[in-house]
């Protein structure tokens, strides 16, 4: 079930050999149950920590980050990634290469019975556009079609919350257009509360109910989108 997110007051900072760098300061924002938020901003600004503080591979050294009624992160909580019940679709999140597309998509629901699994394996091939695709391997689908079934793998496991960041960055102009408003839909279809990251605003505008923009890790402007 998808759920609302919260972030209050977040801040993240990264401690490297040059010292302490503060990435995210008094970072807001609220996603309603059901919404698409996008970030958009400058390189550096902070968007992909966002979402790895979302994600728990950043702890918050103030504020918190709450997803429906389970607080994630505070500077004295700190859930595992893989109990937040949060989907991720990384451009460097590629699928495994020597599984066939229909154990990519079950990956994430192995300990489900194998004809529960093999039922929402299906459920969301067919979602995402793929009915056939299950026997192929990765190699043999062109870019668009590995996004969409990394979409389909982060979906089966019905996450609270979908990450999306630079997911169509690899492919060229026109598969891009054709894939961001097709993931809209399944995200629109599954009524998945869903938090994207790009640089691009035509994108932005066309996936999101919110945009945020950002400007040195803090939030500048949060606002509903202009549909195109
Ligand atoms: N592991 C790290 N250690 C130290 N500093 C980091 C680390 N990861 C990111 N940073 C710094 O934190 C800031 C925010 O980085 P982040 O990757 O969140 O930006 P971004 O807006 O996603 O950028 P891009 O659009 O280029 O992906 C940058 O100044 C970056 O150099």
């Amino acid at each position: 079930m998808s759920a609302a997110l919260s972030l209050d007051a977040v801040g993240v900072s990264y401690h490297g050999p040059r010292g302490k760098h503060v990435a995210l300061h008094d970072f807001s924002l609220e996603l309603p149950a059901g919404h698409i938020g996008c970030l958009l901003g400058p390189s550096g600004c902070g968007k992909t920590t966002v979402l790895r503080a979302i994600a728990g591979f950043e702890p918050v050294s103030s504020g918190s980050i709450q997803l429906g009624d389970h607080l994630l992160s505070s500077p004295v909580v700190h859930v595992a990634p893989e109990k937040r019940r949060v989907g991720m679709m990384f451009q460097e999140y590629a699928l495994f290469p020597h599984l066939d597309v229909a154990s990519n998509v079950g990956f994430g629901l192995r300990r489900q019975s194998a004809a529960v699994r093999r039922a929402r394996v299906s459920e969301l091939l067919a979602l995402v556009g793929l009915p056939e695709a299950g026997p192929r391997y990765p190699h043999e689908l062109s870019g668009g079609q590995q996004q969409r079934v990394a979409l389909a793998r982060a979906l089966a496991p019905a996450p609270d919350l979908m990450l999306l960041d630079e997911p169509f960055s690899n492919l060229d102009g026109a598969t891009r257009e054709r894939l961001t408003l097709q993931v809209r839909d399944i995200l629109r279809a599954a009524g998945q509360t869903a938090v994207l990251v790009t640089h691009h605003e035509v994108e932005a505008h066309a996936m999101a109910d919110h945009i945020g923009v950002m400007h040195n890790g803090r939030l500048t402007r949060w606002s509903d989108a202009v549909q195109a």
